[in-house]
């Protein structure tokens, strides 16, 4: 039977190349973006979250097999902090009754190597208590400081694979026979990234963080495809995992530790 995902940030760079994979190998994708995608609309917003929940409902006709929360964005603010934490959240949380009708269901966020780097523990805090108000606030506050600015991406990203890693045993995913797993990608090749690999001077920079040989970023097709098997029948499994694609740089930078 072919399977129904839903796959946001499908207009471009990771969840675009995720779409037209999932596309390739039979599934049904319904594609959502602020634009070029079969549902339009603003995970940055209240309404736009419902919405989303709204027209997926209806454009599946109330049932699917797989929900891939990718879009994303890293500036500004307050959009960063809107879609990265509570977009990707509210997706999970709002199309999940929608999975109870499949054989299959799977669920996938993305979460970030940003998330091991250094963060703000009041905004980390504030995301993860589910305090849209408060976490915009802070996010503000470390926005107007240059020496802060940084932390707030990062944050995003720690505070949701955090979330991952807490709700993914509960009883509305592991307990409903849905896994829940989130990937954690270096720099990969997409619009959010060309800044940086623009110069040689930036590709350095970011190869030399990284094990592999020669491998400092890689294409969007990467990612593309854990994320495509973490959504498939064959993982019956793998569950609460934050898996990082990232040439090995989570193993140089955690060493042995557990978080
Ligand atoms: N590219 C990387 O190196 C990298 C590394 C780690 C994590 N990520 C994460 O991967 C995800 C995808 O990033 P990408 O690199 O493919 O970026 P991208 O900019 O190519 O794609 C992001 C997509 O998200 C959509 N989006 C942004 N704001 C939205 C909103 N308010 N409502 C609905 N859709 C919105 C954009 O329109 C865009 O199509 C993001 O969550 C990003 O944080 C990317």
């Amino acid at each position: 039977m072919t399977r129904t995902m839903i796959v946001t940030g499908a207009a471009s760079g990771i969840g675009k190349a995720t779409a037209e994979l999932l596309r390739e190998r039979g599934d049904t994708v319904i594609g959502v973006d602020l634009r070029d995608a079969d549902v339009t609309a603003d995970l940055s917003t209240a309404e736009g979250r419902a919405s989303l929940i709204e027209q997926v409902r209806e454009a599946s006709g109330g049932r699917i097999d797989g929900i891939l929360a990718i879009a994303g964005l890293a500036a500004p603010i307050p959009a960063t902090v809107a879609v990265n934490f509570f977009g990707m959240v509210a997706t999970l949380e709002g199309l999940r009754p929608l999975l109870s009708g499949s054989e299959a269901p799977r669920a996938v966020g993305i979460a970030s190597m940003a998330s091991l780097h250094p963060h703000d523990d009041e905004l980390v805090a504030l995301l993860t208590a589910g305090d849209e108000p408060g976490a915009l606030a802070r996010a503000e506050v470390l926005a107007g400081d240059p020496s802060t600015g940084h932390l707030i991406y990062a944050s995003t990203k720690k505070a949701f694979a955090q979330w991952v890693r807490r709700a993914a045993p509960g009883e509305d995913w592991a307990g409903a026979g849905i896994p829940l797993n989130a990937i954690a990608p270096g720099v990969i090749v997409t619009p959010m990234t060309a800044p940086l690999l623009e110069t040689e001077e930036g590709r350095e920079q970011i190869r030399a963080g990284v094990p592999m040989p020669l491998n400092g970023f890689a294409e969007a097709i990467v990612p593309a495809h854990l994320l495509a098997w973490l959504v498939s029948e064959e993982n019956t499994h793998l569950c609460g995992q934050v898996i990082f694609v990232d040439g090995g740089s989570d193993a140089v930078i955690r060493g042995d530790s557990t978080w």
